[in-house]
């Protein structure tokens, strides 16, 4: 595991004046740091990076986006933290395999920094951005191409399958069925995009993510019998397999810097015909639910509105389960076996 370390000191940003329209300006030249700011660099370039096109997206142009046109400062409520350090953006594209033909969805591109460096590897990119400032300056800043498409829309709201299902029938079917995703997700909305996105093994094969260093390793590294083990990582091991923790980004490589630090994941999604098999998804995920609502509760009690006890605990038996069994020490496969025999619809 590796953590990307920062580029530069502390952006030499400040607010303007109350009277200015612009909210982001750079010190005047004298006021800098002396020092020349030098973009970050991994020790070795990983293996499908080498000879690429570097991203001419960093700390400067990031700052040069922000002020143009009179930019709004940046939104906490949108979680508009922007990435300075273009190696980051490399690293997210290489985990994913991005290569020509590929056809991503980039959840909040801002600035652009991710969508360049996407595009530069030869992908077609469909970017939701729900700032209308940040979707303009995102379809200025590439007009000239026409492997990029932005929807000005709330991802949380907006009919993604619909979208990408219909983009990659008239455009990149024969090229290829699957699209993937690759996101540094506003944090406040991570766990809704992922409840959204992993069950669409049908359009995407592969979603890497930047999140919350916190929430990522949750996410990945979940095992029985611990406090963190809860019913989003049946969710996440129902639809793909084995999450992985890529590697850790410190907070010093946003602007402006968020309190806490981030890191990539990536989801294999499985193909719909590797789901689990169980009658309805829907009274699977509300069976698990119920089971984690009493977390302390056994199993024979708190999943009791579903049928008797005494059927929960033959059920519990026959899969190898004692007849006290608490949720947090049943697997996924436990978890199927267990509703396929107390639930009937
Ligand atoms: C963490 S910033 C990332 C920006 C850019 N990709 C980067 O790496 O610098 C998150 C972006 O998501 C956008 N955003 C926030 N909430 C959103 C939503 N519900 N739907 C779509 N975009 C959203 C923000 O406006 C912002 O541009």
């Amino acid at each position: 595991m590796r953590a990307l370390r920062p580029c530069s000191s502390p952006p030499y940003l400040a607010p303007v004046p109350q009277s200015s329209t612009s909210t982001l300006v750079a010190f005047p030249r004298q006021t800098r740091p002396r020092r020349r700011l030098q973009p970050f660099v991994l020790a070795s370039a990983p293996a499908g990076q080498r000879g690429r096109r570097r991203s001419d997206d960093d700390y400067h142009a990031t700052v040069r986006s922000l002020n143009s046109r009179g930019r709004h400062k940046p939104r906490k409520s949108l979680g508009q933290h922007y990435m300075l350090n273009s190696s980051v953006n490399e690293e997210l594209v290489n985990v994913a395999g991005v290569g020509e033909g590929d056809v991503v969805l980039e959840i909040g591109p801002g600035t652009g920094s991710l969508t360049n460096v996407l595009i530069n590897a030869g992908a077609t990119v469909v970017a939701v951005e729900k700032d209308p400032q940040m979707a303009m300056l995102v379809q200025e800043r590439f007009g000239s191409t026409d492997r990029l498409m932005v929807l000005q829309e709330d991802f949380t709201k907006c009919h993604i399958h619909l979208h990408l299902s219909s983009f990659l029938e008239k455009n990149h079917m024969e090229r290829t069925p699957f699209a993937k995703v690759v996101s540094n997700l506003p944090f406040n909305i991570s766990t809704e995009v992922i409840k959204q996105l992993l069950p669409m093994g049908d359009i995407f094969s592969d979603v890497v993510l930047l999140l919350q260093d916190e929430t990522a390793s949750r996410l990945a590294d979940c095992s029985l019998r611990t406090s963190e083990y809860r019913p989003i990582n049946i969710f996440v091991n129902f639809y793909s397999a084995d999450p992985e923790y890529k590697f850790k980004v410190e907070r010093t490589n946003f602007f402006p810097q968020p309190n806490v630090d981030a890191a990539v994941i990536r989801f294999k999604l499985k193909p719909t015909t590797e789901y689990p098999k169980v009658s309805s998804r829907r009274s699977f995920f509300s069976m698990v639910s119920s089971a984690f609502n009493g977390k302390r509760k056994m199993l024979r009690k708190s999943l009791q509105h579903i049928c008797p006890s005494g059927e929960i605990e033959a059920a519990l038996s026959s899969i190898g389960q004692p007849v006290t069994a608490r949720p947090e020490e049943l697997t996924l496969d436990d978890f199927v076996s267990l509703h396929n025999l107390i639930v009937k619809v």
